[in-house]
C-alpha cells in the first residue's frame, strides 16, 4: 500500500466491511497518483484494504467492526503500511486537513488554534509537501560597488546559486594564482636588485615584505566579488518548512553581522555578513509560528509587512552593531504563514496581523477528541504503526497492546463515545511502551508493556497528586469514615489529568453587622458565589437568613491543588447547610458539582480523575452531576472500590450526604423531602423568574 492507495471515506454505518477492498470507480488509485496539491479530501492509508492484504487471524473477522481494532485483521502493527505523505498520516482533524489542502492550492495563510499536540505543526509540515517544489529559488547577495552598504540581491532557480558561487570562486582562484605568480616574480627581481646592485640584504627583505603585504591585502578585493549564497535550495525535495516559533528578530527577519574591523583592508564585505531570516528561508514554502503572541509587537508588525510585500530587506538588528548601517535590496519572502497557538494566542496577537490572516486565509479550530467509530479505531491503529516506524527502533505492537492504547485513547478523551486527538501525548505512551519492550529484547510490544508504560509515563501533576494523597494518608488528614458537622470531602483537579480530595469546612456564626462570607485565597470568589446561590434556597425553606450571619469557609490545604471554575460549589453549599443546621455529613463520600441559584447540580470537568482520586483516598461513595455520567471512564481497578451517585439537584446531594435523620420540619428535613423539580418551582416563584417547563 502506498499513498496512492484507495481511500475509503464512506461513513461507517453505510459501509459494509468485507474481506475485499471496497470498489470505487470514481476514485481509483491512479487518480491520486502524481497529485501534489489536491487529493479531493481523501485520506491515504487505505486501512480498509488491510483485510485483503494481510493474513487474517483465525477468529479475527473483519465483520467484527465493534472490535477495538475496528475489524482490522492484523497480528501486529507491522502489518500496516504507513502512507508516505505526511498529510495522509494525520489522524482525525478532517476540517484542518481539508483547509490545509485548499490553502496550499490557493496559497492562503492559515491560523490554527487548539490544544498542544493535536497536529498543528504536523499539518504545517504536511502543507509544505503539497506545495510545488518547481518554484523554489536560490537567493544570492552581491557586493554593490556603488554603495557598499546596500548589497544587491538576485534570485535564480534552485540549484543555480551553488553553480554561480563556484564559478565566481574559480575565477577568483585563477586571478589570485596569477597575482601570486606576479608577486613572486617582482619579489625575486627586487631581492636580486637589492643584493646585486645595492649589496644590502636588509633592504631586499624589507622591500619583499612590503610587496607581499601589498599583494596580500590588495587581493582581498577579489573575494568581495564572490556572492553570498543566502538561501540555497539545491537538493531540496519539498518546498521549505521553517519553524519560527519563539524566534528573536534576527532569526525571523534576517540580520547583518557586526564587523569589528570595518575598514583598513581587514573588513569583511557587507554582503558577506548578511544572514537570512526564517521569512526568507521560507520563500515559496511554509512559515510556521507557534504561540504567535509571544513574538514582540515590532516583529509582528514587520512580519505583516513581509506578508504584504512578499519581500523584505535585511538589516542589522542591533542598533549598536555596524550591521545596522547595512540594508540589502529587498529579499523575496513569498511564504504561506501558518500561525498556531491556543485561544490566548489569538486574543493577544497583533490585531492587524490577525485581520491580515483572516482576510486572506483560513482560521481553523483543532479538535481535541473525535467520535469513537470503527474507522477511527483503525486509524488510531495506523497511528501506532506510524509512531513505531517514525521512531525506527521500537518493536511493533501486537493486537492486545493496540487494544490497550485504544482504551487509553478513550479514557483520555474524557467524553463518552470519543477518542482523544491529543496524539503527541498518546505517542509518548507508545514510545515508553515500545522502549520497555526493546529493553527486554522483545520482538513485539505487548499489553503488559503498555500497562507498565502507563504507570511510568505519569505527568508531573499525576505524580504530585499521588504523592499528595499518600502524604495525607500518612498524616491521617483524609477523613473517610464517620460523620462530621460542616465538613465535606470536595474534589479538585491538578493539571489536566489528576485529581485530589480537597475537604471544605464551614462554620456559621452570628454577625455584628451585615453578614459576610469569609474565605481566603483565590477560592474566595467561588466560595462567595456558592454561598449566595445556596442562600436563596435556605431563605425559602427556613426562617434563617444567612445574609445576616458570617459564613466562614476553609478549603483545607487548598494550596496544594486547584479548583476548576466553580466545581466545588455544591461542596461549599452542603458544608454551609450542615454547619447552619448542625447536621453531620457522611465522611465516606466525596462530591463535585456546580450549583445553580435554583439548586440544580450542573456538570463540571475532570470527573474521571476526581472519582479515581476519591477511590485512591479510601472513600467509597462519590456524588457527581448527572450530566457528567457519560464522561466517567475510570480504570477497572477503581470500579469495585467506589459507588458513583449521579445527582441533578442539591436536595439529592443532601439525601445522600447528610448523616442521620434531620429534625422534623427543619430546613434539612424540608429540603430532603422535596423533589428537585418542586424545589425549582418554589425557588423560581420566590425569585420571580419563570420556572422551566
Ligand atoms: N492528528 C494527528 N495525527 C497523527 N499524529 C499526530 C496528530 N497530532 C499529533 N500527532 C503526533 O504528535 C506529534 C506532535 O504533534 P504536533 O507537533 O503537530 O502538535 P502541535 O499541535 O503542533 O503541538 P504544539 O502546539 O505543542 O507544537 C506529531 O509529530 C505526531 O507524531
Amino acid at each position: 500500500m502506498s499513498d496512492n492507495t484507495e481511500i475509503d471515506d464512506t461513513p461507517d454505518d453505510e459501509r459494509e466491511v468485507t474481506g475485499t477492498p471496497p470498489e470505487d470507480d470514481d476514485h481509483s488509485a491512479a487518480d491520486d497518483a502524481g497529485d501534489t496539491v489536491e487529493s479531493g479530501g481523501a485520506e491515504g492509508g487505505g486501512l480498509d484494504d488491510l483485510g485483503s492484504e494481510v493474513e487474517v487471524e483465525s477468529g479475527a473477522s473483519l465483520d467484527d467492526e465493534d472490535g477495538l481494532l475496528g475489524g482490522l485483521g492484523i497480528e501486529s502493527t507491522s502489518d500496516i503500511e504507513v502512507p508516505d505523505r505526511l498529510v495522509d498520516q494525520v489522524i482525525g482533524q478532517d476540517h484542518a486537513r481539508d483547509v490545509i489542502k485548499k490553502a496550499a492550492k490557493q496559497r492562503r495563510h492559515v491560523m490554527m488554534i487548539g490544544s498542544p499536540g493535536t497536529g498543528k505543526s504536523m499539518l504545517a509540515k504536511a502543507m509544505s509537501q503539497l506545495l510545488p517544489k518547481e518554484e523554489l529559488q536560490d537567493v544570492l547577495v552581491y557586493h554593490n560597488p556603488d554603495d557598499g552598504n546596500e548589497p544587491k540581491v538576485r534570485t535564480v532557480p534552485a540549484g543555480k546559486g551553488e553553480q554561480i558561487v563556484d564559478a565566481h570562486k574559480e575565477e577568483a582562484r585563477k586571478r589570485n594564482q596569477m597575482r601570486t605568480f606576479l608577486m613572486w616574480i617582482i619579489i625575486a627581481i627586487i631581492i636580486g636588485y637589492a643584493l646585486i646592485i645595492q649589496g644590502s640584504v636588509l633592504l631586499g627583505i624589507l622591500a619583499a615584505g612590503v610587496i607581499y603585504l601589498a599583494f596580500r591585502y590588495g587581493s582581498r578585493g577579489n573575494d568581495s566579488m564572490i556572492p553570498n549564497l543566502l538561501v540555497n535550495r539545491a537538493n531540496q525535495t519539498t518546498a521549505p518548512f521553517e519553524d519560527a516559533t519563539g524566534a528573536h528578530a534576527g532569526a525571523l527577519l534576517g540580520d547583518v553581522r557586526h564587523d569589528p574591523f570595518q575598514s583598513g583592508g581587514m573588513e569583511t564585505p557587507s554582503h558577506d555578513r548578511v544572514e537570512a531570516g526564517a521569512i526568507h528561508k521560507a520563500n515559496k514554502g511554509v512559515l510556521f509560528v507557534d504561540e504567535i503572541n509571544t513574538l514582540d509587537i515590532r516583529s509582528q508588525q514587520k512580519l505583516m509587512t513581509a506578508i504584504q510585500e512578499g519581500e523584505f530587506s535585511i538589516t542589522g538588528q542591533s542598533e549598536r552593531s555596524s550591521g545596522a548601517m547595512v540594508q540589502t535590496e529587498p529579499v523575496p519572502c513569498d511564504f504561506i504563514m501558518i500561525a498556531a497557538g491556543n485561544l490566548d494566542a489569538m486574543e493577544n496577537m497583533h490585531p492587524a496581523l490577525r485581520s491580515r490572516i483572516k482576510g486572506y486565509g483560513y482560521e481553523v479550530y483543532m479538535d481535541d477528541t473525535i467520535e469513537d467509530t470503527p474507522e477511527m479505531r483503525r486509524k488510531l491503529t495506523r497511528f501506532i504503526a506510524q509512531e513505531v516506524e517514525n521512531d525506527g527502533r521500537l518493536p511493533h505492537f501486537d493486537r492486545e497492546a493496540v487494544e490497550e492504547i485504544i482504551l487509553e485513547a478513550r479514557r483520555r478523551a474524557g467524553r463518552k463515545g470519543h477518542l482523544t486527538l491529543k496524539l503527541r501525548e498518546l505517542g509518548g505512551l507508545v514510545r515508553v511502551a515500545g522502549d520497555i519492550a526493546r529493553a527486554e529484547d522483545q520482538d513485539v510490544t505487548t499489553r503488559e508493556d503498555v500497562l507498565q508504560a502507563k504507570g511510568r509515563s505519569r505527568s508531573i501533576e499525576q505524580q504530585l497528586a499521588d504523592d499528595y494523597i499518600e502524604r495525607r494518608k500518612d498524616y491521617e488528614l483524609t477523613v473517610n469514615e464517620g460523620d462530621v458537622v460542616g465538613r465535606v470531602n470536595g474534589l479538585a483537579v491538578m493539571g489536566e489529568d489528576s485529581g485530589i480530595v480537597l475537604p471544605v469546612m464551614a462554620e456559621v456564626t452570628p454577625s455584628q453587622g451585615p453578614g459576610q462570607v469569609i474565605a481566603t485565597g483565590q477560592l474566595k470568589e467561588m466560595a462567595e458565589e456558592a454561598v449566595q446561590n445556596v442562600s436563596a434556597i435556605i431563605k425559602k425553606f427556613s426562617d434563617e437568613d444567612i445574609s445576616e450571619k458570617d459564613v466562614h469557609i476553609q478549603f483545607v490545604q487548598a494550596g496544594e491543588g486547584g479548583v476548576d471554575g466553580d466545581s466545588a460549589s455544591i461542596t461549599v453549599a452542603t458544608a454551609v447547610i450542615s454547619a447552619l443546621e448542625n447536621v453531620p455529613i457522611e465522611q465516606n463520600l466525596a462530591m463535585t458539582g456546580s450549583l445553580s441559584v435554583r439548586g440544580d447540580v450542573l456538570p463540571v470537568g475532570g470527573v474521571t480523575h476526581k472519582i479515581e482520586a476519591a477511590a485512591k483516598s479510601g472513600l467509597d461513595t462519590v456524588i457527581i452531576p448527572e450530566a457528567n455520567t457519560q464522561d466517567v471512564m475510570i480504570e477497572e481497578e477503581y470500579e469495585e472500590m467506589i459507588e458513583i451517585v449521579p445527582v441533578s439537584h442539591i436536595s439529592e446531594v443532601l439525601e445522600v450526604a447528610l448523616a442521620g435523620e434531620p429534625e422534623k420540619d427543619s430546613l434539612v428535613d424540608r429540603l430532603k423531602s422535596i423533589t428537585g423539580k418542586a424545589l425549582e418551582r418554589e425557588v423560581g416563584q420566590q425569585s420571580g423568574s419563570p420556572s422551566p417547563q
